[in-house]
């Protein structure tokens, strides 16, 4: 039986996720090909710290971060994408292009139109043919060096050699490669791009933020934040919720009913229906959070400063039931070790802000044109 993705323990999490955030060379290869989130957003800021200059992709950003990060995580490897030089990914590209045409597929006027495409090879079914060939090649690739470079019966600490460990069907490995890049990559970059643009748009709650880190770790402390202290911070729990709330990465999802079925409320579903449940829509609705459902306020999620969870049935943000997502805690770990990092250390504007992020067809919520940014050295 394989633990689920926290078996690393979140303080071990925190301290991986630090590594990406702020090191520089954790292999003793080029200091430069190594550089992580804080010194490449650095490398944009305002080198006299005073004023907004260059602008810079976030959306662009945390994707580097988060394959960085889950590729880490999952399979032991580091492919490198936040270095200075921002490398382009084979493995990122074919996986994106992948997912765009998955996507459009789901939302194509007829089944039967992508069914023909796909039937005589042509256009955007022979693309997403091809993208997914290179998607399995690059995936078995990862199982290849893990076998070549004996990482797989010493060490456990990824996932992918805990699967390796007792598992021998390549196909299987490399199902699991795939998914857990699905899984952890572009949503938790996604959670990150909306959260930065609310910020953006809600300076009160970046101050609070700020206050309550340096009620927490101290003002000038540069250290990397603990689990521990992380565990003290409510708000930036409420924030991080609230933000998923109105933007959640995983916009709906679709189940297809295996048997006749009934709702709770008494509804039926016939076999083979699509049942699609959608938590943007969920975080909007007046019925479920009240008049201001349209408004960011983590206060909503706090009572007497303490954070109170909500039933994963009001906030499926994370599905809800048996097929919860496995990552959940890491991924808000993740987003809130990331979001602090920055939060202390930058000041960033979207640039252009005042209209609501626009989002490109995809499996995640990608915002459409990247979010442009300003960043410069923090003021206050
Ligand atoms: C903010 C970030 C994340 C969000 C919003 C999110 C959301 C979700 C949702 C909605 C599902 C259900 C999908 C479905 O039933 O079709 C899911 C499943 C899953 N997630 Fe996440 N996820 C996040 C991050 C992660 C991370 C970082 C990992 C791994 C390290 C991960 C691993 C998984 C796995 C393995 C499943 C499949 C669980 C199963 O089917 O039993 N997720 N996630």
């Amino acid at each position: 039986m394989i633990s689920p993705p926290s078996f690393a323990g979140e303080s071990t999490t925190i301290s991986a996720i630090g590594t990406l955030i702020s090191s520089g060379n954790p292999h003793g290869d080029n200091p430069r090909s190594r550089s992580r989130l804080i010194p490449l957003l650095s490398s944009f800021a305002d080198v006299n710290g005073n004023r907004f200059s260059q602008s810079v992709d976030l959306q662009d950003i945390f994707r580097r971060f988060s394959f960085d990060s889950i590729c880490r995580f999952s399979f032991g490897l580091d492919p490198g994408c936040l270095s200075l030089s921002l490398p382009v990914s084979e493995f990122a590209l074919a996986f994106d292009l992948a997912s765009k045409l998955s996507a459009e597929r789901a939302i194509s006027t007829s089944p039967l139109v992508w069914k023909i495409k796909r039937f005589f090879n042509l256009g955007s079914e022979k693309k997403l043919k091809e993208a997914i060939k290179s998607v399995h090649e690059l995936a078995e690739g990862v199982i290849r060096h893990k076998r070549e470079n004996g990482v797989v019966s010493s060490s456990h600490e990824d996932l992918l050699s805990r699967f390796m460990a007792t598992i021998n069907d390549d196909v299987f490995l490399r199902d699991i490669v795939i998914s857990f890049l699905l899984a952890g990559r572009d949503t938790v970059s996604s959670g990150l791009t909306s959260f930065f643009w609310l910020l953006s748009e809600n300076p009160r709650v970046v101050r609070l933020i700020r206050e309550e880190s340096d009620r927490v770790m101290g003002r000038e402390n540069e250290k990397p934040v603990e689990f521990s202290q992380l565990r003290e911070m409510h708000y930036l729990q409420a924030a991080v919720h609230e933000s998923m709330r109105l933007f959640p990465p995983v916009q709906f999802d679709s189940k297809f009913c295996e048997e006749d079925d009934v709702l709770p409320d008494g509804t039926f579903v016939a076999r083979g229906t699509r049942v699609t449940y959608h938590p943007y829509a969920m975080g909007r609705m007046e019925r479920i959070w009240g008049e201001d459902c349209l408004e960011f306020k983590p206060e909503r999620w706090l009572q007497n400063g303490v954070f109170k969870q909500v039933n994963p049935f009001k906030y499926p943000v994370f599905q809800a039931g048996p097929r919860v997502c496995l990552g959940k805690e890491m991924a808000v770990v993740e987003m809130k070790t990331v979001a602090l990092s920055l939060i202390r250390r930058f000041d960033i504007q979207v640039s252009g802000s005042g209209q609501g992020p626009k989002f490109a067809p995809g499996l995640t919520a990608t915002v459409r044109g990247g979010l442009p940014v300003f960043v410069r050295e923090r003021m206050e």
